[in-house]
């Protein structure tokens, strides 16, 4: 035994007991994002998470904590609650488990400082990384519940005038855009609110998700469902802090490290691209159908590939692994953008948008 003779045997039936909340809890966290999301990235996450706890509590030997275990003897296994035998879906299960092990974690900490201060720090970094896991778990399963089998968004300017705008937007709403988001870098601030809140009315009433581009404060003020935000604008939590919980943060990611800190960042969806080389925005470097094959086998969180995404492309991102697409220039520059739209639907269309 490496830890000191003085040690109460109390307190190591304490860690044996917190060890294995913590290790169970991770498993059904890894569980759920495994089996249920086919999301390789946060599984991958809460395994380590699992091997962490594991290698900080091997400080302990088996050996030790066995003799000090006493369940027959453990007062705690008689009190139970009713919350605890009630779990709606399995997304309550896992967000139940995310609590205990964060629970559990705490308390390692806190009595691991009496065997040694370096395992209570040790703890206090598997802590954070709970959290992290836990925010982006939470933002896989809000992002996933708002956008549901959102498949095709498309990016729209501020048009010449208020009701031509409203036109385009109404246009695009009924012929099947899921998600609209007004990107409009000339626009004066007033004149782009007043653009924004025709797009979250008519939005709202075709059940169409209207997103603001770049501007968290014109999203609030006009009442639109969200927000995206580039690699060199607000980051997620800032964006998250001017429009609240309850409207979505969209993130563009260029690279899989981007789009793997996004989802632990807590985005609600992912703008993935440039996948083809794009007349609306011009750019150095396309990480392409790669980056779409990369983010459709780890991700789960709503990702939509976006850049020069046309009806004759569109089947190459499916084949990829990505059904939802952003577009700009195919609709917008169409001669018939109805056509356009249900074109670039009809491809997507099918099983779910994952
Ligand atoms: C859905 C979606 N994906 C990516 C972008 C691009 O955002 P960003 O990188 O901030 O570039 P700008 O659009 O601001 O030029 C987007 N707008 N929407
Ligand atoms: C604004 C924008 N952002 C991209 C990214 O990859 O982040 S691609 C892009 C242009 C999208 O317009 P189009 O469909 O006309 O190419
Ligand atoms: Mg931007």
């Amino acid at each position: 035994m490496n830890h000191p003779n003085t040690l109460n045997h109390r307190v190591i039936r304490l860690l044996d007991a917190s060890l294995n909340r913590a290790s169970e809890g991770a498993r059904v966290v890894e569980d759920y994002a495994r089996f249920v999301l086919d999301d390789a990235h946060l599984a991958r996450l809460a395994k380590e998470l699992r091997h962490g706890i594991a290698a900080a509590g091997g400080i302990l030997p088996l050996a030790d904590r066995l003799a000090c275990r006493d369940t027959p003897g453990d007062v705690g296994t008689a009190i139970s609650t009713a919350s605890e035998g009630q779990r709606t879906d399995a997304w309550a299960v896992c967000a139940a488990s995310l609590g205990r092990l964060q629970e559990a974690i705490r308390s390692l900490e806190e009595y691991g400082k009496t065997i040694d201060p370096a395992l209570g720090a040790r703890f206090e970094r598997l802590r954070y990384d709970a959290y992290t896991l836990a925010s982006g778990l939470g933002g896989t399963q809000r992002g996933r519940e708002r956008l549901g089998d959102a498949r095709l968004y498309v990016l729209i300017d501020g048009s010449e005038s208020s009701e031509a705008f409203a036109r385009r937007v109404e246009t695009l709403c009924e012929a099947g855009a899921d998600v609209l988001q007004l990107r409009d870098k000339s626009l004066d601030d007033r004149t782009l609110v007043e653009r924004a809140r025709h797009l979250a009315s008519l939005c709202r009433r075709h059940g169409v998700t209207s997103i603001i581009n770049d501007r968290a404060d014109i999203a609030v003020a006009a009442g639109a469902d969200g927000i995206h935000v580039g690699q060199e604008e607000l980051t997620v939590a800032d964006a998250r802090s001017v429009v609240g919980p309850g409207r979505l943060v969209g993130v563009s990611t260029h690279s899989i490290e981007q789009a793997r800190t996004a989802v632990l960042a807590g985005a609600d969806y992912l703008g993935v691209g440039p996948t083809f080389p794009s007349t609306t925005k011009a750019f150095a470097e396309f990480p392409g159908l790669d980056f779409v094959r990369q983010v459709a086998a780890e991700v789960s969180l709503p990702a939509f590939a976006i850049g020069g995404i046309t009806p004759a492309n569109v089947s190459e991102v499916v084949t990829a692994g990505l059904r939802r697409v952003a577009v700009s220039g195919a609709v917008s520059g169409a001669s018939d953008p109805i056509a356009a739209v249900e074109s670039l639907v009809a491809t997507l269309g099918g099983q779910s948008a994952g």
